[in-house]
């Protein structure tokens, strides 16, 4: 679908002097924007894994072995067989799109409440809430546009306060997507602690806690270096986000057809690419810290598209707050330590440090 409605865009994304729809030439058929040296692969070499040979009657030790593989050699797997009905991945999708339709002013009147957490953003909201890094380097934000949504917080979503957007339609839906999404990220991490020989019956092992699930939705708007005016030197890449880890036990992304999810391995970057009715789930710091270093967070970055909008829909999942997460590897800390220190680390240097300043033997000079 193309975007006819550029006042949409947050102000700085909106291209210049383009026509109001963006469209690939005739000969471009595909939806990788690959004219650089970064990821490649024809076939999708990203493993797979079937939910259903992971849980209940089918459930195969083939399947679980080949679980733990994948978190320790990538971190990332495609999940087939998931029980998420197609149709209500489907609406989510039109319904978010549709919401990012809304002008930039009623998308931002519509999210601010007064719920932390509950809000619009764009750019690098982790150093700019309101876009103002802008003023300082244009060239370093995220091209991106996102609705944060605590899952407990979906209640202040209230539909009547906003006439114009089809909330009544989308609180449901989300509703109904992260009771999925819990029940997939319960029942993965009840087979990873297995596989990790982590006795659940000891209360005091870190755990996920479903009631921190957070759904965040993304649209990536397209960028072309066109749109840098004559003083910029044009080699610079925009990334819809830059690379980084995430800081969850578990994430699990599901994409549109557009692609642009690229993950590291083995110093290489791959293409995650869109198949319709998988999803994606990426293992985050806290998991590597609860494996003690034996799965791991994998990095990961977003291309923005020259021609096409992307969107995607990401559900992360963390320990319950007070929760220690005790390893060999790590001073013992909770995801609420974790989460304090990159807000200082990002504000005092401008990106996370993460879980490396957690580590015993920590190798980073500047102390906490
Ligand atoms: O949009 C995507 O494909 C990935 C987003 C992501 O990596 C994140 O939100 O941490
Ligand atoms: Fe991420």
């Amino acid at each position: 679908m193309s975007n006819t409605n550029l006042e949409s865009y947050p102000p700085p994304f909106r291209p210049s002097s383009k026509p109001l729809v963006v469209e690939p030439p005739a000969d471009r058929v595909d939806d990788d924007d690959d004219d650089d040296d970064s990821a490649e692969s024809d076939s999708d070499p990203i493993p797979i894994i079937d939910f259903q040979s992971l849980v209940g009657l089918n459930k195969d030790n083939n399947d679980c072995n080949k679980l733990g593989e994948a978190c320790k050699d990538w971190g990332l797997f495609r999940l087939v067989n998931h029980g998420v009905p197609p149709d209500l991945l489907n609406k989510l999708e039109d319904y978010a799109r549709e919401l990012f339709y809304l002008s930039f002013e009623s998308k931002q009147a519509l999210f601010t409440t007064t719920t932390p957490n509950l809000s619009y953003f764009w750019g690098t909201p982790a150093l700019t809430p309101s876009g103002a890094a802008l003023s300082r380097d244009p060239q370093n934000i995220n091209w991106v546009e996102g609705l944060n949504i605590p899952l407990c917080q979906l209640s202040q979503l209230q539909p009547q306060q906003h006439p114009t957007a089809n909330l009544t339609s989308f609180r449901p839906l989300i509703e109904e997507y992260g009771r999925h999404l819990g029940r997939l990220a319960t029942a993965i991490f009840e087979v990873m602690s297995d596989k990790l020989y982590m006795d659940k019956r000891d209360k005091s092992k870190p755990s996920l806690s479903e009631s921190t699930g957070l759904i965040r939705v993304y649209r990536y708007p397209p960028y072309s270096n066109d749109d840098v005016d004559d003083n910029d030197n044009g080699d610079h890449t925009a990334w819809g986000m830059d690379v980084h880890t995430d800081s969850s036990v578990l994430s699990i992304l599901n994409q549109d057809q557009v692609s642009g999810l690229e993950v590291l391995k083995d110093d290489q970057w791959f293409t995650v690419k869109p198949v319709s009715n998988t999803l994606i789930v990426n293992l985050g710091d806290m998991m590597q810290a609860i494996s003690n270093d034996e799965y791991k967070s994998v990095k990961h970055r977003v291309k923005v598209n020259k021609y096409k909008e992307r969107l995607s829909i990401c559900y992360f999942v963390f320990p319950g707050e007070e929760s220690v997460i005790k390893s060999s590897k790590y001073k013992p800390f909770t995801y609420s330590d974790f989460q304090a220190q990159v807000q200082r680390d990002v504000k005092a240097l401008g990106y996370k440090v993460g879980l490396e300043r957690f580590k015993i033997t920590n190798t980073f000079t500047e102390a906490c």
